[in-house]
């Protein structure tokens, strides 16, 4: 109930080219402090925690405003207070801001301060250029999806727990297309093969009957995201959680693909079980950079094995005394686990080093502009 009411006022808000503060924001202001329990109760539903809290504890929480951001559009967020929603402007300060990431606001409902948050998915962004682009803040779990037929690539799906590993993002593995698949268990013994205590579900995500075990990890003030190859049904399982409010999403994305809108379809969904969870393409195509701790939380075994080997920088090829090739000859290592954990070391490493040139590249331009300027103010002197 609560969630139609609430897509209405963002429709009105985000319409509105009026400021946010031209709403009554003293009136807000004097009602959080008046409703502090029914306010705090609204922040724990968008994920509030005393980790963000005790990032204001010098200062009187009561009269903070803080906000959750709810959704990125090309030149406004679309912000959720304990009271209300409302759209906040994008200014070149805010350029580290992301979906899911907690704001302080001053009273008339202008932006204040990033709180730090609890964890991050970044990528390197598209293109030629070398830059990291924030993809979603403050996500608890998240959801990685692989087919039951086959599609299903065991190192694909080492690859998306290196990421959440990485953003330090609790992972749940979800099969999906178990409605086609005669026999579950031999793609959830290869799951557990390669993370022994990993959560596995399996699901029709057509039918909303069958998604219902994955609310257990979309409880209050839970955010849950969704990532996984192209086709294997993310935007199905998406869908079917979603629920009543699906049309609306695909009308978004109707919206966006046209160019007419200006969502850049990043949004974090209410559901019933009170939870949130993320939908945006940028999860789709997340890359391997700085994420080297990722990689070796993923591959634990191989990492314990390496320490046994005779030279501390073994590559595990020929060298004597490896303990990682021993593992291997003995069968207590399968050799596609060895090759997918050299592959993605490399590939983060790849792309991890082009971040540092990009970098590099950046502080000596901005070295090579103060030259110049310095040199320019010398020549006015002169
Ligand atoms: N039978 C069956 N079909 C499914 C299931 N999940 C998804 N599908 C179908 O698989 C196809 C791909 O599903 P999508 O939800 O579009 O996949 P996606 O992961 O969002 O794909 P991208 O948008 O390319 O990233 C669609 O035709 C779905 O109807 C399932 O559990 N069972
Ligand atoms: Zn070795």
């Amino acid at each position: 109930m609560k969630k139609h009411h609430k897509f209405s006022i963002i429709k009105s808000t985000s319409n509105s080219t009026s400021s946010p503060s031209a709403d009554s924001s003293a009136s807000r202001a004097a009602n959080f402090i008046t409703n502090r329990d029914q306010s705090s109760e609204s922040l724990t539903r968008l994920g509030w925690r005393s980790f963000f809290a005790q990032q204001v504890a010098g200062e009187n929480i009561t009269e903070l405003k803080f906000a959750k951001v709810m959704a990125c559009h090309r030149n406004q967020f679309e912000l959720e207070t304990s009271t209300n929603t409302l759209t906040l402007p994008i200014t070149n300060q805010m350029a580290d801001i992301t979906i899911g990431d907690w704001l302080v606001l001053n009273d008339d409902n202008s932006f204040r301060q990033r709180l730090e948050r609890l964890s991050l998915f970044s990528r390197k962004a598209p293109g030629s250029k070398v830059q990291t682009q924030l993809i979603a803040a403050n996500v608890d779990t998240v959801f990685i999806v692989s087919s039951l037929n086959k599609d299903f690539n065991l190192s694909r799906i080492e690859r998306y727990l290196a990421l959440a590993n990485e953003a330090e993002v609790t992972p749940v593995f979800v099969l999906t297309k178990a409605d086609l698949c005669d026999d579950t268990q031999v793609y959830i013994k290869q799951i557990l093969g390669i993370a022994p205590l990993a959560m596995v579900e399996t699901v029709n995500a057509l039918a909303r009957e069958s998604v219902q075990p994955l609310y257990a990890y979309c409880a209050l003030g839970q955010t849950v995201a969704v990532m996984g190859s192209s086709g294997v049904g993310k935007s199905t399982l998406i869908n079917s959680l979603i629920g009543a409010q699906a049309q609306l999403t695909s009308n978004i994305r109707e919206d966006d693909s046209k160019g007419r809108h200006t969502t850049t379809g990043r949004t974090l969904h209410q559901l019933n079980s009170g939870g949130l969870l993320l939908d945006t393409p940028g999860m789709r195509e997340l890359q391997l950079a700085d994420c080297e701790q990722g990689v070796a939380d993923t591959f634990e075994e191989i990492i314990s094995l390496a320490r046994q080997c005779r030279f501390a920088d073994c590559h595990h090829q020929s060298e004597p005394g490896c303990a990682v090739q021993t593992a291997l000859t003995n069968g207590e290592l399968e050799y596609r686990r060895l090759a997918s954990y050299q592959k993605l070391l490399r590939e983060q490493a790849l792309n991890t080093a082009s971040l540092a040139q990009k970098r590099a590249k950046d502080r000596n331009l901005t070295k090579f502009h103060r030259s110049i300027q310095d040199g320019a103010r010398r020549l006015k002197g002169k």
